[in-house]
């Protein structure tokens, strides 16, 4: 194809990229050295990409042209402006990859994001930008225009790509597209000419780039970085002119920019004005290097660099290791300092696409195929680098390679040691990854059968004495004769109202310590657990709570209680068939006077609403209904003063037989209303809330000497007759015409306008 017939084609920048680079010019001023950090980013994958692409294309590249990154700053030679110029040996974009990447923005979300921004100071808060990326547009930070070369590298099916050029200025809405005049400069790969701003000259100096890239992008990328630096030099006098070539950087290529000494001094050697292309990043990868020699900030710009998040790490390890197989490794892996808030939305996606695995140095793969890291640890960052796999390893040639199967048991042995350790020697450090990571860690526990008993210790739990308690913490402070781990499951009530609960009562008085679990994961969590050290997890919401410290004087006192209520217990046993097994003293409540208790097998309140939250079907509940009753005891308080006075009722009903029968009525609604009562107190619902409330109702007006029959005056007043009159006018005010924003949702910081319109419709304009 003829270049130099390809029109100038001129294309609008979708809405959102003008909205974005809006922000950017306008609020990132003081963090606008990120440009560098960005477009050097953008450099590396495109290098990463060419390299990728090579390994099943080979006409895309020979593999010994070089892949670097080279950068360029001069002033014009006014002196007044200036450019820097960006160029990679990278993957290149076509001219509609140009318009689609530079003109439009593809990630999901943007608009929202755009939207939050759009509402918020965001130099306040540069995080942002990491949590987004703003990208090539902070290109317009500093510069006021700027043009980007690029060309395809070639292939079979495009033996003679076209180098294009993208040029734009910062407050244009469109930009412009077409063949570079000067033909294939590049062979592969982008060039990205900035015309700095005048306010931003600055960064012209060599010194002042090198500094910024030491700074944000010394982690960038593993491909070389050049700067073109002009340094004086002394040189023989008799010493010509030097030969060198500009555009390809080595490291002691060099030129000879201009004479500062006139010729007369001959004699004496040259000041020359010598540039080169100096190697920036030449040293060694961080991860390479002894952990002692690196410092918390290289950790944190590693971090940075590699995973784009400009929030700082909550911690890292740093390792060597061999896999087993035969391959040595070097590795880092972080915890970021939040979880995504998708991973708790989008229970079944558990891609970890944060595990980098690098081969000599050399980016490989993201993607751990079926050997990805389990749900639970799927957030963590790995910078993973063997040392010797074959170096042109492609992703299909790794699936088959041992040692990416063990990348997973290797980071999740590391990730547990890690947070082992800072939960040993920095308790306070592990409170804060345990506010992101609590649950998740339960998850772990859960459903990672081989690391569970690694995990567990990391569990920390609320209690009736404390909080983040672990288990052995809990262990430590089991009372003597105590063989269990007691805790009460209510997902979703607050910690407080569980410590409130009926069945912590008596527990709390006596100084045990409860774990109060309220996340929907909980009960599960314990079931799997069943037992730590030997202690039996115990919910003291049922039947089975011991809690080992009975004496034989306590067992004669239950004996004789026993003994002494057995009227009341058969007689509530029949009275509350219809909602328990089985009714039985307590030796679980303090004041209250009764508890609903799920048998040891049965299902507890919480259990029953985990599960009525994925049924609502009406066949299934009144199945699920007589299940459940079957597994629910009632336990009485021997202690209580209402049971005592009932069984003292229950036994002295006397009078004729009419009598009797109008007190046992009154009787049997006390015990139902003290049965449904128990169960809510116990978590349950009642089977039927109206009858519970107009039982209810009956007792009061028994208790204030109300006749229990007489009707309630029901006389209604009825609503007059149809009106058929409509008025013409809504609103009589014209005043009140226009729609105003009410008060409150003005205070709020809304604003709703509105436009007055006229009889025909149409929009009435306040007069100029
Ligand atoms: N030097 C380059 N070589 C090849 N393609 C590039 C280059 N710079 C940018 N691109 C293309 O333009 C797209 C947009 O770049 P931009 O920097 O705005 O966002 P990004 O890199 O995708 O995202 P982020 O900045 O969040 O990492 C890139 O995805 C890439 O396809």
């Amino acid at each position: 194809q003829d270049a130099s017939n390809i029109p100038t084609v001129k294309h609008s920048y979708q809405s959102d990229v003008v909205r974005l680079r809006k922000i950017v010019i306008n609020s990132l001023y003081s963090n606008r050295d990120v440009f560098l950090r960005e477009l050097i980013s953008n450099a590396n994958d495109a290098l990463e990409k060419l390299r990728i692409v090579s390994l099943t294309e080979k006409e895309v590249w020979d593999g010994t042209s070089p892949l670097n990154v080279t950068i360029k700053a001069e002033r014009d030679a006014t002196g007044k402006g200036g450019r820097i110029i960006i160029t990679d040996t990278g993957i290149g974009m076509s001219a509609e990859e140009l318009a689609t990447n530079l003109g439009t923005l593809a990630k999901s979300g943007t608009s929202d994001f755009l939207a939050r921004v759009e509402g918020e100071e965001i130099s306040a808060n540069s995080n942002l930008i990491g949590a987004f990326g703003v990208g090539f547009y902070s290109s317009f930070l500093v510069a006021d225009k700027v043009t980007v070369a690029s060309v395809r590298p070639k292939s079979s099916n495009n033996p003679n790509p076209i180098q294009n050029v993208f040029s734009s200025t910062a407050d244009e809405s469109s930009f412009e597209i077409f063949p570079d005049p000067r033909g294939n400069t590049l062979g592969h790969g982008t060039e990205i000419t900035l015309v700095l701003k005048a306010d931003a000259l600055d960064y012209v100096a060599p010194s002042n780039l090198m500094k910024l890239i030491h700074h944000h992008s010394s982690f960038s990328t593993a491909f070389p970085i050049y700067l073109w630096n002009e340094v004086e030099e002394e040189i023989p006098a008799e010493e010509g002119v030097r030969e060198v070539d500009n555009d390809t950087p080595q490291d002691d290529a060099e030129a000879i920019i201009e004479d500062t000494m006139p010729a007369e001094a001959a004699p004496d050697p040259k000041k020359v004005l010598v540039g080169r292309w100096e190697h920036i990043n030449s040293q060694p990868p961080l991860w390479t290097r002894d952990p002692k020699t690196v410092s918390d900030e290289e950790y944190h710009l590693l971090y940075q660099a590699t995973f784009k998040d400009f929030r700082e790490p909550l911690a890292w390890s740093h390792f060597t290791g061999d896999s087993g197989s035969g391959v040595s490794f070097r590795a880092i892996i972080y915890v970021p300092s939040y979880l995504d808030e998708t991973f708790f939305s989008k229970p079944l996606e558990s891609n970890s696409r944060d595990v980098k695995l690098l081969v000599k140095h050399v980016f490989i793969t993201s993607d751990l195929g079926e050997y990805n890291l389990p749900k639970w640890a799927s957030w963590v960052r790995v910078i993973i680098d063997a040392e010797d796999l074959p170096l042109n390893v492609s992703r299909e040639m790794l699936q088959s390679s041992a040692f990416l199967k063990q990348i997973r048991g290797i980071v999740l042995r590391r990730l547990i040691q890690l947070f082992t350790r800072i939960s040993e020697e920095d308790p306070e450090k592990f409170a804060e990854i345990s506010k992101v990571y609590r649950t998740v860690l339960k998850l772990g526990a859960t459903e990672d059968q081989k690391n569970r008993g690694k995990i567990a210790p990391l569990l920390r739990f609320d209690t009736n004495q404390r909080n983040a308690t672990s288990l052995d913490d809990y262990i430590k402070n089991k009372k003597r004769g105590q063989k269990q781990i007691f805790y009460l499951a209510d997902m979703g009530k607050p910690v407080s109202h569980l410590a409130g609960s009926v069945f912590v009562e008596k527990l709390d008085a006596r100084g045990y310590e409860v774990l109060l679990l309220n996340e929907p994961l909980d009960e599960i969590l314990v079931q799997t657990l069943r037992t730590w050290k030997g202690f039996k997890f115990q919910d003291i919401a049922k039947a089975g709570l011991d809690f080992g410290d009975d004496t034989e004087e306590d067992k004669d006192v239950m004996v004789e209680l026993q003994e002494k209520y057995a009227p009341l217990l058969e007689w509530l046993k029949v009275e509350a068939q219809e909602v328990v097994r089985d009714v039985v003293l307590s030796h679980r409540l303090v004041t209250s006077p009764c508890a609903v208790v799920a048998d040891n097998n049965g299902l507890t309140a919480n259990i029953q609403k985990l599960i009525s939250a994925t049924n609502r079907g009406v066949e299934r509940e009144d199945f699920m209904q007589t299940i459940m009753k079957k597994q629910k005891v009632l336990e009485v308080n021997p202690r209580s003063p209402l049971i005592e006075g009932l069984l003292h009722r229950i036994e002295t009903i006397v009078g004729d037989d009419e009598e009797k029968d109008g007190n046992l009525e009154e009787l049997r609604e006390v015990a139902s209303i003290l049965v449904d009562s128990a169960l809510v107190r116990s978590g349950f619902e009642v089977a039927d809330s109206n009858k519970f409330l107009s039982r209810v109702d009956r007792v009061l007006r028994r208790s204030l000497g109300v006749s229990e029959t007489a009707p309630t005056d029901d006389t209604v007043k009825p609503a007059p007759p149809v009106d058929p009159e409509v008025p013409d006018e809504t609103f009589e005010d014209p005043e009140q015409k226009i729609f105003s924003t009410p008060d409150w949702l003005e205070d709020q910081g809304f604003k709703i306008e509105m436009e007055e319109i006229d009889d025909e419709g149409n929009v009435v304009h306040d007069e100029l």
